[in-house]
């Protein structure tokens, strides 16, 4: 369980969370939403001991990170999927890891399988695409078979198949008892993916609740209906007392999903026929808009207007201080992705 209590973090005058309080629990797949700049990589990384909170505390199974004896084990976490050395094989990029954290090399086959990248196990890392990449990430964050997982943005640079998978990891990780945390801005897929949400704006909590009640609470939920004798069922309507808006197109609106089961009954008992009795349930997307459009940040302009859009300076990568460091020949840090690096044995699998 990861429990976030009252966490702050300011730069400067910037407070980028502001008084956070919430749980993530196991066997659940937590989306974490918010706009642009809400906070919400600021407060992953605070999970991950990568930031220090300015107040307030992050308890991963009741203690700190960085006081894990054996935090890759406890938490594996996709943060920036090019924190790897591109000069290296994908296989040796995460058997150095495997070796400064004590994860036996048979590991590094197994999550490369998981994740689909065996064929290209003992290609250079520079040369992945985006969603390679990506996947390289996610195997960096299932190598110590960790009970809690968290993912930025899993999803950035995957192609359909690619999300499908993820998609599918995320909630067998879930189903297997484990703690699943997760953000992303492609709501399609959150709504596809997550059960229980926690949506943040500026800092702040917004809401932490199942996804049917975010939706739900968020959202306006009526039922769609068409008919073809659209004056009777008006009359139909009003004599039963139904509040029918009437809408440009000829079709009818009544609030509320539930509505659908006395309305066609009402239709039937008055021999009316019709060609539509649809429930509208707004997307999570629609919801989302919905609760947080008063905690956006940057909001962009037309093409026309004089200023462009607003951007959010992004943290250099980093890896978590309680997962050890590569040998010294072989820094996180600098050159990473910059060329070729000091492994000569790409091709031969092996460290
Ligand atoms: N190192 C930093 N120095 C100064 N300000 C920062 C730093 N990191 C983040 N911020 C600011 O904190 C706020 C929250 O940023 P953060 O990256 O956590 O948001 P986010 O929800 O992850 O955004 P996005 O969805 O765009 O990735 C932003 O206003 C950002 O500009």
């Amino acid at each position: 369980m990861i429990e976030v209590e009252q966490l702050t973090k300011r730069y400067g005058q910037k407070t980028a969370v502001d008084n956070l309080s919430f749980q993530v629990h196991p066997g659940h797949v937590t989306g974490f939403l918010g706009p642009n700049g809400a906070g919400k990589s600021t407060t992953m990384r605070m999970m991950l001991d990568l930031d220090n909170p300015t107040a307030g505390r992050v308890r991963i199974d009741g203690q700190r990170y960085r006081e894990l004896a054996e935090p890759l084990k406890y938490m594996g976490a996709l943060l920036d999927a090019k924190a790897f050395h591109g000069g290296r094989s994908a296989y040796n990029n995460l058997l150095c890891y495997a070796q400064a954290n004590r994860i036996p090399e048979r590991r590094v086959g197994e999550v490369l399988d998981i994740v689909g990248l065996t064929a290209v196990a003992k290609k250079k890392s520079k040369g992945f695409s985006l969603g390679m990449g990506q996947r390289l990430g996610i195997a960096f964050a299932l190598l110590g078979d960790p009970r809690i997982l968290m993912f930025d943005e899993p999803v950035n640079g995957l192609d359909p198949e690619g999300i499908h998978w993820i998609r599918n990891l995320m909630k067998n990780l879930a189903a297997q008892g484990r703690t699943v945390f997760v953000s992303s801005h492609l709501m399609s897929e959150m709504a596809l993916t997550a059960d229980h949400l926690i949506v943040i704006g500026q800092g702040k909590l917004l809401a932490d609740t199942s996804m049917a009640d975010f939706i739900a609470a968020n959202s306006r939920s009526y039922v769609r209906v068409r008919s073809p004798q659209q004056e009777r069922l008006r009359d139909v309507f009003h004599r039963a007392g139904v509040t029918a808006i009437e809408v440009g197109d000829g079709s009818f609106e009544i609030d509320g999903v539930g509505a659908a089961k006395g309305i066609g009954e009402l239709a039937a008992q008055n021999q009316i026929t019709l060609h539509e009795l649809s429930p509208q349930q707004a997307s999570l997307e629609e919801a989302f808009m919905q609760m947080t459009a008063g905690s956006v940040e940057y909001h962009a302009h037309n093409l026309d207007t004089p200023s462009g859009v607003g951007g959010a300076p992004m943290p250099p990568p980093q890896m978590p201080p309680g997962a050890a460091p590569p040998p010294p020949q072989q820094q996180w840090g600098g050159g990473w992705g910059q060329g070729p690096g000091p492994d000569q044995d790409q091709g031969q699998g092996k460290g």
